[in-house]
């Protein structure tokens, strides 16, 4: 199966898998080619601004009323929601987790989804969940919508196949994916177990940061946006189809594929985008920037400058500053960091901090390098340095991380995390040199 896929962020694209599906000069005609329904899906209120009114039209075998039957509620343990306050015993910390194990029984996405943090709330539409995906079997006659959010797939191993109404997308570890809010998909594995981690957007969609100085090239370019063309399959047999609504699971049993859609126009599409084509922009003299400089994609809220969620990556890159402490500096932020590593290691931690693992610190919560590193930076021959062969990310968001009791009892919490800035050692001797021995 080869997928086909156009380029830009949101741009308003046309694609038919039929010739002649996509009806021309207008959205409703009173009888669609091939017989076709046509339909909306509506990803902004009908009366959001032009900038932000995101809407498709698309040209399916039944309308949407067809592919759900009577609801019934189900769970999925592990996937949560916020509010999900004071879920453990756990006590207040900086936090860092293993790798997640693959399941050893049959699991497929859905089972495989275990949320670390929730932050805001799903019912005001604010907020994030930071889940962890581990899962060994392809859903075959399973489908999926999230009410509550979009979906971003972060990849850490194995590829994924997503089927979904408005086309397919393969993404493979170094890529990532968005699943509109409502999307319908199905997710399959591509070569062998597949684990990463997700960011569950509760609020306004992600888009791209705006540049200022930087002007209208680097960051992430929308051209390297892919959205799927269109593709349908006609399946008639016994489906599920999921759905997550406020929090809670549900699911109803149709007689066909919901993937129905043969062709479409619009500007609300699943997407994918490769993380090596951001081109990041840094420090070449001196300092160490704050790290929106690698924001790839930001979710606002209403209040400017204050993102419900940043999506940042630390790719690789040259490292030239003179006279600096190159890596991150010591810190504590009102925003809260989750991190995840998809290869290599992170210049702030060189142990401990694995892929497929990863890191909470908190609202307010001090952190920065650990003392190896701390060590190895404050005495390196600052000489140009290039950092190779990784990949590290954060979901930064302006809200509080709650642990789940997932995340809080799990095995991979490593119990002493802390330790890693034990061997800090003061420096301070009351001379203008200090003690850097
Ligand atoms: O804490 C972290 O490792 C993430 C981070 C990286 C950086 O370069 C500056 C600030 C920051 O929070
Ligand atoms: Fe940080």
């Amino acid at each position: 199966m080869t997928v086909q896929y156009m380029p830009g962020f949101g741009n308003d694209f046309e694609t038919e898998s039929l010739p002649g599906a996509l009806p021309q000069g207008q959205n409703s005609p009173q009888q669609p080619a091939y017989g076709l329904y046509a339909e909306q899906l509506s990803g902004s209120p009908f009366t959001a601004p032009r900038g932000t009114n995101e809407r498709s039209w698309l040209y399916r075998i039944r309308p949407s009323v067809k592919h759900t039957g009577r609801f019934k509620a189900i769970s999925f343990e592990e996937w949560k929601s916020a509010p999900n306050v004071n879920d453990h015993q756990l006590a207040l910390g900086q936090l860092r987790w293993d790798p997640t194990p693959i399941p050893n029984r049959e699991t497929d996405f859905l089972a495989g989804v275990r949320t670390m943090t929730t932050a805001g709330d799903v019912q005001g539409q604010a907020g994030m969940a930071a889940h962890i995906y581990a899962f060994n079997i392809s859903m075959v006659d399973e489908y999926f919508f999230n009410a509550d959010g979009e979906l971003m797939l972060v990849p850490q191993e194995g590829g994924v196949r997503l089927k979904t109404e408005m086309g397919i997308i393969e993404i493979e570890p170094g890529e990532i994916a968005v699943m509109p809010r409502g999307m319908i998909f199905q997710v399959e594995l591509m070569d062998g177990p597949a684990r990463g981690y997700m960011c569950e957007n509760y609020g306004a969609k992600f888009t791209l940061p705006d540049r200022g100085p930087i002007g209208a090239n680097c960051l992430a370019n929308p051209r390297d946006f892919k959205t799927p063309v269109a593709w349908y399959e006609e399946k008639e047999k016994p489906c599920r189809l999921f759905v997550k609504w406020c929090g809670q699971f549900h699911v109803t049993e149709i007689g066909h594929s919901p993937l129905d859609v043969v062709a479409w126009h619009g500007n609300y599409a699943p997407y994918k985008y490769d993380l090596s084509t951001f081109s990041p922009v840094g420090a070449i003299l001196f300092d160490h920037p704050d790290p929106s400089i690698f924001t790839v994609l930001t979710a606002p809220s209403g209040e400017e400058g204050t993102a419900n969620i940043d999506f940042v990556i630390f790719p690789p890159r040259w490292m030239v500053a003179e006279h600096t402490f190159r890596p991150p500096w010591y810190h504590r932020n009102i925003m809260s960091e989750f991190m995840g590593l998809i290869k290599g290691q992170y210049d702030a931690k060189e142990e401990g901090f694995l892929p497929g693992g990863a890191s909470l610190h908190n609202m307010m919560l001090p952190h920065g390098p650990d003392a190896f590193g701390f060590e190895k930076a404050s005495h390196g021959e600052l000489k140009p340095v290039k950092l190779e062969e990784t990949m590290a990310f954060m979901f930064e968001t302006r809200f509080p991380q709650h642990l789940t009791r997932y995340a809080a009892e799990t095995d991979t919490l490593q119990e002493n995390y802390i330790d890693c800035w034990k061997d800090l050692k003061k420096r301070f001797n009351g001379t203008p040199e200090g003690d850097w021995s």
